[in-house]
């Protein structure tokens, strides 16, 4: 999407520098840097440290980390070596193991003369149905959209609540839960965003920085705050993302998303989930059960970084010494409480049979 007019992916080959670029995701909204991607250890720190972050994005990063592993030793060993390695790095989101796997799964029988250039093609190709994908599951979320703009007096705003970044920075393009959003705000249709902080990381920080530069209308609130805008009739929908999201329909996704479809379930808000094919993880049903959760370590809780006064990023402690913190980064949300998915095919129910039919040729 555009940053002050000029377009850009989160990620891009430079030819010239024979090089992957990023966009480090680690000084937004306030400072807007790139950087390349150049050793392995490059890539996994970039995953590791969320320079890069989002399912799709870490997905599309991790293939154009099997790329350079080819390029390096194009052996079977080496393979196995960089796909371990990659996949250490965030293993809960699936497109992580998804693209990892489509790799290895083309590259292997190929001569090993072959492989370095396959690579770097394949990841070419990932990365672009990414934003294809990301761009149907738009086209078929502003359906839903248009739906509630059509029951409102005209100009009156949908009012959207979001959790999380599941946005253009989250994948290569688009984004899942802010595709709709971008498609139905360029349709002239009048928009506004509720935009839950999402602790500990604030990544709507991030959705606040990418619907301003869009020109959304959009409102910062506390993590804490949506139950209470749907008790009062200030939401018309809810659209999150997910990290991987089960054959049967429970999604998980960022620390915070369960207790939202809880406050909209109790309050008849519609809660969808923008829903890419490869975020399908096809070999788990029970996610609350299966989904291992992964504490990402108490920093993140007890210190927030931002920008001073002086205008330099820095975090500050806002715990006591010697308290404590716990960081489960994501949580399930049962297919019970989700009003239906919305993937590049079309939306479907939360459920094996939903999913599946979208689905046949992937299932298994
Ligand atoms: C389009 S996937 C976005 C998904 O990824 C985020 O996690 P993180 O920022 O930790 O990578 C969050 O769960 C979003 O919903």
């Amino acid at each position: 999407m555009k940053v002050d007019g000029t377009h850009y992916r989160s990620l891009w080959w430079d030819a010239k520098k024979d090089a992957l670029q990023i966009i480090d995701q680690r000084w937004l909204p306030h400072e807007f840097r790139t950087q390349s991607v150049v050793t392995l250890q490059d890539f996994a720190d970039a995953i590791i440290q969320m320079r890069v972050r989002g399912a799709p994005l870490i997905g599309a990063t991790a293939a154009y980390g099997m790329a350079l592993a080819m390029f390096i030793d194009p052996s079977d060993a080496h393979m196995a070596q960089a796909w371990e390695f990659l996949h250490n790095t965030r293993p809960t989101a699936i497109n992580l193991r998804w693209a990892l796997n489509r790799c290895q799964t083309a590259l292997l029988p190929l001569p090993v003369a072959d492989r370095a250039g396959a690579a770097l093609a394949l990841a070419h190709d990932i990365a672009n149905e990414d934003v294809e994908i990301n761009r149907q599951i738009g086209l078929n979320g502003l359906n839903l959209i248009q739906d509630i703009a059509a029951k409102k007096p005209s100009g009156e705003p949908v009012r959207l609540l979001t959790h999380c970044n599941a946005g253009w920075i989250a994948t290569v393009d688009w984004g899942t839960a802010t595709s709709p959003m971008y498609h139905a705000h360029n349709a002239g249709i009048a928009l506004h965003i509720w935009v839950d902080e999402t602790r500990p990381r604030n990544q709507d920080a991030l959705t606040s920085w990418e619907l301003g530069s869009h020109g959304i209308a959009h409102t910062y609130i506390t993590d804490n705050a949506g139950g209470h805008l749907m008790q009062h009739g200030q939401v018309d929908m809810v659209i999150t993302g997910t990290d991987r999201t089960t054959r049967r329909g429970d999604v998980c996704n960022k620390i915070g998303t369960y207790l939202k479809a809880l406050a909209a379930h109790d309050n008849g808000v519609p809660f969808y989930v923008a829903l890419p094919s490869p975020t399908i993880d096809w070999t788990v049903a029970d996610g609350v059960a299966d989904i291992p959760i992964k504490d990402r370590g108490e920093r993140e809780i007890t210190y927030v970084m931002g920008r001073n006064n002086a205008g330099q990023i820095t975090e500050v402690q806002v715990t006591p010494d010697g308290t404590h913190g716990g960081n489960p980064a994501f949580d399930v949300t049962p297919n019970r409480l989700v009003s239906g998915l919305i993937t590049e095919r079309g939306i479907c129910d939360a459920s094996e049979a939903g999913l599946t039919a979208m689905f046949p040729d992937l299932s298994g």
